[in-house]
């Protein structure tokens, strides 16, 4: 079976959410679903899901990187992840896998997309093949709040409690659905790919 790893950071919860229902679309489109949690820098962990283990890495056909923003930026949680792969970098381990990224911000235009852009770097650093939205999913058109072309996206409010919105929500389970239907294909493809 496919297999997607769902790998995030989060300190209140609200991208631990959006890493459930991507979640959710990776098992919808037939795929198995890991969600693992970064731990805060601290060392410190403030999520329900288990914490990442590096040799969870190898396991993944596929990827889903989630992150709150931090001042318009990943929060250093995930950049410290993306430090600590140079072994993979040098190997080319992740060359040719799908991923995707998400990511929530407490204000609408308190960069979730400045963010997922950034957070799309390190994919292309690493031979990735990354994997958005189109905007042929009706809700890319309809939404208030999360949601774009370049990842699944939350806006949590001022005190962090605004509730996932449909629309983001419905986002988010497409951008699993696709991340999954793309490593599936890969994966039945082969090494296709120079
Ligand atoms: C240090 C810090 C910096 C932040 N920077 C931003 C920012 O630049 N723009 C924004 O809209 N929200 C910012 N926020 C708010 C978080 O992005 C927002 O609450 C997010 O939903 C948290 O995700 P989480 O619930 O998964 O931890 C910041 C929060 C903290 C603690």
């Amino acid at each position: 079976m496919t297999r997607i790893l769902v790998l995030y950071y989060s300190r209140h919860g609200a991208v631990a959410e959006l890493a459930d229902q991507i979640a959710l679309g990776i098992v919808k489109a037939g795929a198995e679903a890991t969600i693992r949690a970064l731990p805060a820098a601290d060392g410190s962990q403030s999520t329900r899901h288990p914490l990442f283990q590096p040799d969870e890495l190898q396991l993944a056909d596929g990827f889903a990187f989630g992150s709150p923003v931090r001042f318009g930026l990943m929060a250093a949680p995930l950049k410290q992840f993306w430090d600590s792969t140079g072994t993979e970098w040098i190997k080319g381990s992740l060359i040719n896998k799908p991923a995707a990224v998400f990511s929530s911000s407490g204000s609408l235009h308190g960069g979730n997309e400045a963010t997922l852009l950034g957070m799309l770097l390190p994919l292309l650093h690493h031979g990735m093949l990354p994997v958005g939205l189109p905007y042929s999913e009706p809700a890319l058109h309809q939404t208030q709040g999360g949601g774009s072309p370049y990842g699944a996206s939350q806006v949590s409010g001022l005190s962090g409690d605004r509730p996932l919105a449909k629309e983001a929500a419905e986002l988010a389970v497409a951008l699993g659905k696709r991340l999954a239907t793309m490593a599936q294909i890969l994966k039945q493809a082969g090494n296709v790919l120079p």
